[in-house]
């Protein structure tokens, strides 16, 4: 049996891997949310350590909001960057795998094809900075991690651009998308499945490895075609903008090659607009 903590349990990821988690022979799950694991604090972390051993660490806790970063730098790098190294720390003690998620936003963006793990990263917001930061903690202290960037995670739950859309189409608000940037919209319940697969499969290759859903999209593409899947064109009224402005600055081109992890672990991906199929037809009705 193999036990498993997953951090940030409340969260869309986390969530995610909770309905995920359901039926999984061989895997035992312990899922912790802020209130009872809060990763920045070493003591809290100990606390569940203490009580039992544990195989894998996934860590999905974070913080998030990539505008509001730019004005509250030291709380993302407490949560991302030092949050993670706690993590890395304790699970380097004890021997535990960490898979830890990271982000397609610690690359700038001007690069025009997509980037694979070896790329050079040099993120261009606070958001992005604090996300290297962990990774590199992680990289420097831990010899059994995965590191998982993905990118543009939609769900079911919590907020996320699809509620976001969806919410602004149903009254009927008219939306302005930009095309400014370029990436793939991930399906969070895909990631959590992958992640699952390579707990199950662990050939043991630790390293960075981009995990996202196919193809590629502006954000005024998802935009459209969310409304679209939604089967709500006729509510709203849908503009192209090529300057939508934000505290934050996006990578232009974040589009994420998924080769390794394919490879690596045998899993499939499927393209963007296939899996944003799949969650609309889940929706929370709650
Ligand atoms: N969302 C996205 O578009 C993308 C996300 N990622 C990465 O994927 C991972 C999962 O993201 P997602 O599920 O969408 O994010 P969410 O913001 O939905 O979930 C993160 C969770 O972490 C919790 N959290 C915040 N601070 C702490 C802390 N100090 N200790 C423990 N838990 C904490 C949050 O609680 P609370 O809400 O109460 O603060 C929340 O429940 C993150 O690492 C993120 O950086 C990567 C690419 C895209
Ligand atoms: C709401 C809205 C946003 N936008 C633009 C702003 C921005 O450039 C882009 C995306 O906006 P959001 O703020 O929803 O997404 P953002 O917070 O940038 O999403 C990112 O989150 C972090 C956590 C990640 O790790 C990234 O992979 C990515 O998913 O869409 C519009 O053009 N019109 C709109 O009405």
């Amino acid at each position: 049996m193999k036990k498993i903590l997953v951090t940030g349990a409340n969260g869309q990821l986390g969530r995610c891997i909770q309905d995920a988690s359901k039926n999984q022979a061989g895997l035992q799950f312990v899922f912790a949310t802020k209130e009872g694991l809060d990763i920045t604090e070493v003591d809290s972390i100990k606390a569940y350590f203490s009580k039992q051993g544990f195989d894998y660490c996934i860590n999905t806790a974070a913080y998030t909001n990539v505008d509001q970063a730019e004005k509250e730098t030291e709380a993302a790098f407490q949560i991302n960057a030092e949050g993670a190294k706690n993590l890395a720390d304790i699970c380097a003690e004890n021997d535990t795998t960490l898979i830890h998620i990271s982000t397609d936003y610690v690359f700038d963006g001007e690069k025009e094809s997509p980037y694979v793990e070896t790329d050079a990263t040099n993120p261009i917001n606070v958001y992005g900075a604090s996300k290297l930061k962990g990774e590199q903690f992680i990289r420097g202290i831990c010899k059994k991690y995965y590191v998982l960037r993905t990118s543009w995670l939609y769900s079911q739950y919590g907020h996320n651009f699809l509620k976001t859309i969806q919410k602004h189409a149903i009254a009927g608000n008219p939306l302005t998308i930009t095309t400014e940037q370029t990436g793939t919209p991930t399906n969070a319940n895909d990631l959590a499945r992958i992640i699952l697969k390579i707990i199950h499969k662990d050939p043991k290759k630790y390293g960075v490895y981009h995990a996202s859903n196919g193809g590629s999209t502006t954000w005024f593409g998802f935009a459209k075609e969310i409304v679209a899947q939604l089967g709500l064109t006729a509510k709203t009224t849908l503009a192209e903008t090529d300057y939508y402005p934000t505290f934050a600055k996006r990578p232009k081109n974040s589009v994420l090659t998924t080769k390794k992890v394919t490879e690596t672990f045998n899993v499939f991906v499927k393209d963007w607009e296939k899996s944003l199929q799949s969650v609309i037809s889940i929706q929370e009705t709650t």
